[in-house]
C-alpha cells in the first residue's frame, strides 16, 4: 500500500486553543481525524506528525526517502524562513503539496514569501483545513 505523510510545523499544536479569529476552533486531533479519514477513502497508508523543531521537521522529511510517496507538509512559520527544509525535500525529491489554513496572501507581507512554493507539486492555501484533505487527493491522484 502507498504511504502519504503529512508534516506539520511550528505552534499548530496550538490550533484551536489560540488565535481562532485567524486560524479557528479547529485542533491539529481534528485536523489529523481528517486526514486519516481522507487517507482511508483513498485507500493509502498516513503518517502524521508535529514538531516545532526544525531539525527533527528535517530528519522526518529525510525519512520520507524509500517510505513514502509524496509529502504534505504545512511548514508553518519556517514557510518564509528555512533553506534548510528548502533544501531537504529537493533532496528526497518526491512530489510535494504545500499547506497554508490560512490566506499566507492576504496576511502581513513577510507571510507573502515561500522557501518552498517553487519546489512543491502545488501548493493550496486559505481553504482552512480542508486544504489538507485537497492536498492529500491531489496527491493520491498521482501514485
Ligand atoms: O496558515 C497556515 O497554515 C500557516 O502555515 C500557519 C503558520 C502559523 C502556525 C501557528 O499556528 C498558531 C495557531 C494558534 C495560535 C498561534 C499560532 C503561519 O506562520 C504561516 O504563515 C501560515
Amino acid at each position: 500500500m502507498k504511504t502519504l505523510y503529512v508534516l506539520n510545523g511550528p505552534n499548530l499544536n496550538l490550533l484551536g486553543s489560540r488565535e481562532p479569529e485567524t486560524y479557528g476552533h479547529d485542533t491539529l486531533a481534528t485536523i489529523e481525524a481528517l486526514c486519516r479519514r481522507t487517507a482511508a477513502e483513498l485507500n493509502v497508508e498516513l503518517v502524521f506528525l508535529q514538531t516545532n523543531h526544525e531539525g527533527q521537521m528535517i530528519d522526518w522529511i529525510q525519512e520520507t526517502r524509500g517510505k513514502a510517496q509524496a509529502l504534505v507538509i504545512n511548514p508553518a512559520a519556517w514557510t518564509h524562513t528555512s533553506v534548510a527544509i528548502r533544501d531537504a525535500v529537493t533532496a528526497v525529491a518526491l512530489p510535494l503539496f504545500e499547506v497554508h489554513i490560512t490566506n499566507v496572501h492576504k496576511r502581513e507581507p513577510f507571510r507573502h514569501h515561500s522557501y518552498l512554493s517553487d519546489v512543491a507539486h502545488g501548493v493550496i492555501c486559505g481553504f482552512g483545513i480542508q486544504g489538507y484533505r485537497y492536498a492529500l487527493m491531489q496527491a493520491a491522484s498521482l501514485l
